[in-house]
């Protein structure tokens, strides 16, 4: 077949190439979102090949027959094209991800947490065996976060990478500050929509947003972090006199993760609640929607929003990831190889803290006091980013609640006070 363009133009169009094998590994929220949308959409150039799950007997939309209850038998599956791996178990899914990726396979991934903690075995299997990992889906859901980061902007330097990076905390504090929720309901609704993650904490206090961080400052900055040299503070404290004091302000509360580019060529990242104003795009970012703001060198600003959680947006970014496998696509990490920058955690931030935890008060050693009420117990002023690391535990435990205003300045120098933003 022929499609005339001009008089004198045709493009061949080619035999359709074979339909890609899936091997869907884990069948909850997400694998079901991406299995409906290859029903709903037939002609993708896909075919689930084989699904497995874990449980054999939880009710589920398809028959038993449908099910291997043994995913290692998909690993060894040489009739299927590529794995898809929607489980939620992080250890686990090393151990298939890993195994598959030995065997020079081709894996796609929404693992965040996964991921994150072993990003640097992930890339050097990759190189090794040579197959192929992708993971969009594991950061901000459909936003095309990671591909836009490594390959469109993988040769700019960027000032800052940040953003709401997790549905379910956004979708919990909109409840709150919209109709006036309680949180525990705001959170039941959030995990009945098959946003939050099985343990919830994991959303709630912060850990969800701080995987996707890590993966970005890869990616954005060459940067590999572990885990524990990021702050994670989270909403599971937070209360309607805390949303009370950002209205006043016509201010919202939002948990920002921030990876931003300070001078003598340092990162810092850290994923907090921030309060966040009118002029600020994550504002309008509401709901389970997550947004991400790109500050680039030369570009200038970029924003994208999105769905950050549910089924068919997840699924949406696994496909996404399966046609980029069709395409042999595959991350470049440019910034990598690179490695031009440090790590600092050496500054002083300003925080709302709502306390009454006498002890907690003395252990952050507050080097600033700007403002205090003693009825609401709260107070704001600079504290060392270091003993908030030191001390996120015991706050989580203590019953506080910590917002960043979104200032920061040197822990070397206390008088220059700056907006993050005007440090980038
Ligand atoms: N839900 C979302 O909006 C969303 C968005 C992006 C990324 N993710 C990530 O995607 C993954 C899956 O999330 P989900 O929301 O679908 O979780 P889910 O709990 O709805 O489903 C996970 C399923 O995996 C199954 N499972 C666990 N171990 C298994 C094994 N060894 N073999 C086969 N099945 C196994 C569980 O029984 C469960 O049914 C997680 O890593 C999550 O962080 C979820
Ligand atoms: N639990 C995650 C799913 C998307 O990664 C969230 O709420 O953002």
């Amino acid at each position: 077949m022929s499609l005339a363009l001009s008089t004198n133009a045709t493009i061949s169009a080619a035999s359709p190439a074979p339909a890609l094998r899936i091997g869907l590994i884990g069948f909850g929220c997400v694998g079901q979102g991406l299995y409906a949308i290859l029903q709903q959409v037939p002609g993708l150039g896909f075919e689930v090949g084989r699904i497995a799950v874990k449980s054999p007997d939880k009710p589920r939309s398809l028959p038993k027959e449908a099910f291997s209850f043994q995913a290692d038998e998909l690993l060894h599956d040489p009739a299927l094209d590529v794995l898809v791996e929607v489980i939620d178990d992080a250890e686990e899914a090393f151990r298939l991800v890993s195994t598959a990726l030995r065997q020079g396979r081709r894996v796609v991934t929404a693992n965040k947490a996964m991921v994150a903690q072993h990003l640097p075995e992930l890339v050097a299997l990759q190189h090794e065996y040579g197959g192929t990992l992708l993971y969009e889906a594991a950061v901000c859901g459909s936003i095309p976060i990671i591909r836009t980061l490594d390959a469109y902007f993988g040769q700019e330097p960027l000032r800052s990478v940040s953003g709401i990076f997790n549905g379910s905390s956004n979708y919990v504090l909109t409840r709150m500050g919209q109709d006036g929720s309680e949180y525990a309901p705001a959170l039941a609704e959030a995990q009945l929509k098959g946003f939050a993650e099985t343990d919830p904490t994991l959303d709630m206090a912060a850990f969800d947003p701080r995987s996707k961080a890590i993966i970005l400052a890869a990616h954005a900055y060459g940067v590999l972090l572990q885990p524990d040299q990021v702050l994670n503070l989270g909403i599971e404290n937070v209360s309607a006199t805390d949303i009370a004091y950002a209205a006043i302000a016509n201010q919202k509360i939002k948990v920002v993760a921030g990876l931003y580019l300070l001078p003598d060529n340092q990162l810092t990242v850290l994923v907090t609640p921030q309060f966040v104003d009118q002029s600020s795009p994550l504002y309008a970012v509401d709901d389970e929607f997550n947004g991400v703001v790109i500050e680039a060198e030369f570009a200038g600003t970029q924003f994208l929003r999105g769905r950050g959680a549910g089924g068919h947006p997840t699924g949406s970014a696994v496909l996404a990831d399966l046609a980029a496998l069709r395409g042999n696509f595959h991350y470049a990490y440019p910034k990598l190889a690179a490695a031009q920058l440090g790590y600092t955690t050496d500054l002083e931030i300003e925080i709302y803290l709502r306390t009454d935890d006498e002890l907690i008060l003395d252990q952050l050693g507050f080097t600033d006091i700007t403002e205090e009420a003693d009825e609401d117990g709260y107070i704001v002023g600079f504290v060392p980013l270091d003993a908030l690391l030191q001390h996120r535990d015991r706050l989580r435990q203590a019953g506080a609640f910590v917002a960043r205003t979104g200032n920061v300045r040197p822990a070397t120098q206390p008088a220059d006070t700056l907006a993050l933003a005007e440090v980038e």
